[in-house]
């Protein structure tokens, strides 16, 4: 008799990123900030990562990025493991690859929009493949309803929505396959909030990235197809509130 059952198995979803065996301590603590067995996120996901203070969820965030390495395990993305790469050859792997939007925008506030933006690709190394990149940063721009008027205004001359969305335009610009965004909605009223959340769902789609997203607002977490708690993969993270319960109820 035929076996089908392998025919119709439905194939496994495409891993982006894989974590295993992963310690990261910071240098003079006494403990390690993550220690995760396993984790990974599907190509095309979008998630909503979250956890208490402390719980290590920017450290994540920064070792996906490539920007600290772990002591221990290997951090897998786009089937590269970038914590045994050189630092150079990292910093070019995350420009060419990952997107990332921080709390406080980090844009360089005496360049203008536009060498803002340019710096982002200058570092991944493609300045020189794309002859029509002025026409491209206009678009990026008038995807997040930013006037073009700005472009070659220096950033901190910029409102606080404005340089969000520089940051965001700088982050995309590569296309990057992952996009990794560090609470950039806590300094947003809930409307501004609102607006940036679809328009970063809007870009994100039209390029087909991933998204890995951090925040306290767990209102936002019904944009995601996928919402992360960081205690549940994150066995430091679970015992320091172990911890943090006992000497609670001790002192209660
Ligand atoms: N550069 C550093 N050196 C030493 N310890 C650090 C450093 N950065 C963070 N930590 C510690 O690592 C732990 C995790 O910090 P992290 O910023 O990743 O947490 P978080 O979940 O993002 O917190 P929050 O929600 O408050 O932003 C905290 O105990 C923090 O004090």
């Amino acid at each position: 008799m035929t076996d089908y059952s392998q025919n119709s198995s439905v194939p496994e979803p495409k891993k982006i990123i894989q974590l295993s065996d992963l310690t990261f301590t910071y240098k003079k603590a006494d403990a390690p900030t993550l220690d995760i067995p396993s984790w990974s996120v599907e190509k095309n996901s979008t998630v909503f990562l979250y956890g208490p203070s402390g719980s290590g969820k920017s450290t994540l965030l920064n070792i996906l990025g490539g920007l600290l390495v772990p002591q221990k395990g290997e951090v897998t993305i786009l089937d590269t493991c970038i914590n045994k790469m050189r630092g150079s050859k990292r910093d070019k792997f995350r420009a060419q690859h990952i997107g990332m939007i921080f709390q406080q925008f980090n844009l360089i506030p005496w360049l203008s929009v536009k060498e803002n933006i340019l710096a982002a690709q200058y570092f991944s190394g493609k300045s020189h493949i794309n002859q029509d990149i002025t026409e491209t940063i206009y678009k990026l721009l008038e995807a997040l309803n930013l006037s073009q008027t700005l472009i070659d205004k220096k950033t901190e001359e910029l409102s606080i929505g404005q340089q969000q969305r520089v940051a965001i335009a700088r982050a995309l610009i590569n296309q990057p396959e992952i996009i990794i965004a560090d609470e950039p909605t806590s300094s947003l009223d809930t409307d501004a909030r609102d607006n940036f959340m679809s328009l970063l769902f809007n870009v994100t789609e039209s390029i087909g990235s991933t998204l890995i997203f951090v925040s306290h607002d767990k209102g936002l977490s019904s944009f995601f197809n996928k919402t992360v708690d960081l205690t549940s993969i994150n066995k430091a993270a679970k015992l320091a509130k172990n911890l943090e319960t006992a000497e609670a109820n001790n002192a209660a």
